[in-house]
């Protein structure tokens, strides 16, 4: 059965058993702009960036989504996010250059990261970004220093880690006590951090603090740690400053809201997510007699992951027998390196054979086989022991929900060249990042 809950909204299965993917034939997307190739629904996309915007703004009026470009940005997605009224989360120079070169609203752009370089706050300072999130008593001081050198008040939020564990894997769990990430509340950082920056707002300092930002990690499952534990949390500790001169005017819990990979994988809706976050927002504000601050969240994973489609171009064919069936593509850890580091799995559908009760064409028969990479790496295996109609070089598979964190996590190992990115709206389709040649993977030798 065709896992249609994975796939972007527009995902159909045509009389033939061919995924469509935006009213286009994935099979022609494969032949025209080669393989391997990351499929972007521009449907889907504005669809989560507007679900997002109405089931907070109308829990929560003057909330606002951050789009977390780490997961995926580019010019042209920039400004479609601009279009439908997102902000940015960055995390990088990098990442600003592309918000710059999308002329994005700088006002609405968060800058965070736990070390950001000098170069990159002065950069961020001189362009007008919207906010700093400050990680680091280094950074604070640092940013201080560049923001009076630039003859400017940066404003700013403080990152606080509040020591609560989501459940997600640990190398994407960020809120807890031992990470790099954000000033421990346990510790007492948290609350030094606040002072400082707080006498850096007054007393000739070249700061404002607006508000406190924390995240949990990704991708959390569960709607829990948000409220209890982390909105409340924190909520309580920053009521603690008000006597301090704390005006809480925003407060982000961040983002990490989940996706399904898989078929078997059912996480909140966004509505369960908005529901959660703001009912504890205004429940926790109210006993502590604080103004809603205004609600930030940075959905990243959530908005892109579900409109990407990857195609891939099966080659060798490697039966090893009463062992495994290794069949191999023309991808691998290059273009998604998700299984390799956090064994994320993925569903997987032969986009010329899809086993679809719509497909009117009967089932094909399926077998068990591994796909794996190109890559010169024995871990370079994007799904293990999957089912799939029999397949032969040549076909064309898809994974879906690989938008998120595959494409922004790409590399040239093995000196590969990275994938294109095309958008698909309406049976037509657009380059928005065309295929790394050999010579662009030279073009920094000297
Ligand atoms: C500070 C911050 N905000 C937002 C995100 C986005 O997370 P996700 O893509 O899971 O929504 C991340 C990444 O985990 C992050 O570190
Ligand atoms: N890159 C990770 C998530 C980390 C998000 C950044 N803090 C992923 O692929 O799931």
């Amino acid at each position: 059965m065709f896992p249609q809950h994975v796939f972007p909204d527009t995902a159909e299965i045509d009389g033939q058993g061919r995924l469509v993917i935006g009213g286009c034939s994935a099979l022609d997307l494969a032949e025209e702009y080669g393989t391997p190739v990351y499929v972007l629904d521009e449907a889907t996309l504005r669809n989560r960036c507007r679900s997002y915007r109405a089931e907070f703004e109308q829990r929560c009026p003057g909330a606002q989504v951050l789009y977390a470009s780490k997961a995926y940005i580019n010019p042209a997605l920039a400004q479609i996010f601009n279009e439908e009224g997102l902000g940015l989360d960055v995390v990088s120079g990098g990442e600003l250059a592309v918000a710059i070169a999308a002329q994005f609203p700088l006002e609405k752009v968060y800058f965070h990261g736990n070390n950001k370089t000098s170069d990159e706050l002065a950069y961020a300072v001189d362009q007008g970004i919207g906010r700093i999130v400050v990680d680091s008593f280094h950074e604070l001081d640092l940013l201080n220093r560049i923001a009076g050198e630039a003859g400017k008040v940066q404003d700013i939020l403080i990152r606080v880690s509040p020591g609560i564990d989501p459940h997600t894997h640990a190398y994407t769990t960020t809120g807890i006590i031992d990470s790099k990430f954000g000033f421990s509340i346990q510790t007492g950082q948290a609350a030094e951090a606040i002072r400082q920056a707080l006498a850096l707002s007054r007393n000739g300092g070249n700061l404002t603090l607006k508000g406190l930002h924390f995240h949990l990690g990704s991708p959390i499952f569960e709607l829990e740690p948000y409220q209890a534990a982390a909105t409340d949390l924190v909520l309580r500790f920053a009521a603690g400053f008000r006597e301090e001169g704390l005006d809480l005017q925003e407060f982000s819990p961040g983002g990490g809201f989940a996706i399904a990979y898989t078929r078997d994988q059912e996480p909140p809706a966004i509505g369960e997510y908005a529901e959660t976050i703001v009912a504890t927002l205004k429940a926790t504000c109210g006993e502590l007699g604080l103004a809603i601050p205004t609600l930030l969240i940075e959905p990243g994973r959530s908005i892109v992951g579900p409109a990407g489609v990857a195609l891939y171009r099966i080659g060798a064919i490697k039966d090893i027998p009463g062992v495994r069936k290794y069949v191999s593509v023309d991808g691998g850890m290059g273009d998604n390196i998700r299984p390799a580091l956090y064994q994320a799995s993925y569903e997987v559908v032969s986009a010329g054979k899809v086993n679809s009760s719509t497909s009117g064409n009967g089932t094909y028969a399926e077998e068990k086989v591994t796909i794996a990479g190109k890559y010169c790496e024995s871990g370079d295996v994007l799904a293990s022991d999957i089912m799939l109609p029999t397949p032969e070089p040549g076909d064309i598979i898809a994974i879906p929900a690989a938008g998120a964190y595959c494409p922004s996590m790409a590399s040239n190992y093995n000196l590969n060249p990275r994938p294109p990115m095309v958008l698909v709206k309406d049976g037509k389709s657009r380059l928005i990042r065309r295929r790394e040649s050999y010579a662009d993977m030279m073009l920094c030798d000297v």
